[in-house]
């Protein structure tokens, strides 16, 4: 927190009520105060236990509660009572991830390119976005959908997000996203997962019965932590859980995540490659506003979704199209068709049957530039139901 401090105007009354309440990713403590200075450019933010600032007289010290001058006695008290001392100073300086209200208030330096990712400094995530653009400003999103908002509202340029894992296979919510939101897929990056088991200076593998964690980064690591026998508990990213263990100096509870989460937080690590392959790469899209033109310079990769009528062999006509033009498919993945998905349909017994509604996306290694794609692309069409092409991109043909 900043040492600046902030004075108290008859038109800038200090706020009477708790902002904001952290969500299940933000660990600091349970109420969060903001306050801006008259400049509109310094904000500072206490977070406290539950407060009333019904303080009239004098003003908020951002040097910590340890400088608090003449404020109310329980911002004072409160403030006594919030753990500050386990917060490092870096940690504190850390960026706030954003959260969907956070997406009225575009900030941007109009220099580098910025890059949402989900999760806190440190996730995997983060990672694969200055991957996938190096030299980029990568920007935490509480959620995979608020880093899909923030590409559609202009306050970052692009999205780094998580679609499957070679261990724990698909992430289901990004497919769904990507239906839900217009943006274009524009290329993809494939990271490798190293999985350390991390835990504060001082603990032993032996005094740990839970361990925290993405549940994606659990499932990579299913093997070992039931070795260990440790409880296992579900957080929004890898690094918020390394962060989560570290500011509450626990002492029976792991985290699994990143090296470079080791570092921010300052944990050790108790254990390392606790994946259940060494072999762990998790694919990342990236996503803008606009699409990229395809090109057949370089292999291309491109992604589809579609739908079908209900009747026999309908999928297989449908992959058929590939296959007959020597079109390779990389994926094919099948989500509920969330807005019907029950169909009600005749059927040869003369009853009336139900059927689940399907969406399928898949992925092809052609360019939507080759005739190929396009032509199989046409003949889908011809008995698809509902056809979206959600990129068409360079694929990433490195090792990771
Ligand atoms: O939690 C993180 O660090 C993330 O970046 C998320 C995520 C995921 O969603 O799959 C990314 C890579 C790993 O597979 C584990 C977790």
């Amino acid at each position: 927190m900043a040492a600046s401090s902030v004075a108290r105007s008859a038109t800038t009354p200090l706020p009477r009520h708790v902002v904001s309440k952290p969500s299940h990713a933000d660990h600091l403590p349970k109420t969060t105060l903001s306050f801006e200075s008259r400049s509109g450019r310094r904000r500072i933010v206490l977070a406290l236990a539950s407060v009333r600032s019904d303080d009239n007289t004098g003003k908020i010290d951002g040097g910590g509660h340890r400088n608090l001058v003449g404020g109310a006695s329980e911002l004072k008290s409160a403030l006594e009572d919030f753990p500050y001392d386990v917060v490092s100073k870096d940690l504190r300086a850390l960026p706030r991830p954003l959260s969907s209200t956070h997406l009225s208030n575009p900030v941007s330096d109009g220099s580098r390119l910025r890059v949402a990712y989900q999760g806190v400094r440190g996730a995997y995530s983060e990672s694969a976005a200055e991957k996938a653009y190096p030299n980029c400003e990568a920007v935490p999103c509480e959620q995979f959908d608020t880093a899909f908002e923030a590409v559609e509202r202009w306050l970052v340029d692009r999205a780094v997000l998580p679609i499957e894992n070679s261990l724990g296979g698909s992430i289901h919510r990004n497919y769904d996203l990507l239906l839900r939101h217009s943006l274009h897929i524009v290329g993809e990056v494939k990271l490798a997962v190293r999985h350390c088991l991390l835990a504060n200076h001082g603990v032993e593998i032996e005094d740990l019965k839970r361990v925290l964690s993405h549940p994606q980064a659990l499932a990579q690591c299913e093997n070992t932590l039931t070795k260990l026998g440790l409880v296992r508990e579900a957080m929004d990213d890898t690094a918020g859980a390394a962060k989560h263990v570290a500011f509450h100096k626990l002492k029976d509870t792991g985290a699994v995540a990143s090296s470079t989460a080791a570092v921010i937080y300052g944990l050790q690590i108790l254990a390392q490659d606790i994946q259940d392959d060494s072999d762990n790469v998790t694919r990342f899209l990236m996503l803008a506003r606009e699409p990229i033109i395809p090109g057949t310079d370089k292999p291309f990769k491109t992604s589809i979704v579609f739908s079908l009528e209900e009747g026999p062999g309908v999928l297989f006509k449908a992959l058929a199209v590939f296959a007959l033009r020597q079109i390779n498919l990389t994926k094919i993945e099948s989500r509920p068709l969330r807005m019907q998905p029950l169909r009600a349909s005749d059927d040869s017994n003369g009853g009336l049957s139900k059927y689940f509604d399907y969406l399928f996306y898949v992925d092809f290694e052609a360019s939507m530039a080759d005739q190929s794609a396009q032509n199989a692309l046409r003949h889908l069409k011809e008995f698809a139901t509902f056809l979206r092409v959600l990129g068409s991109y360079p694929m990433d043909t490195s090792m990771t």
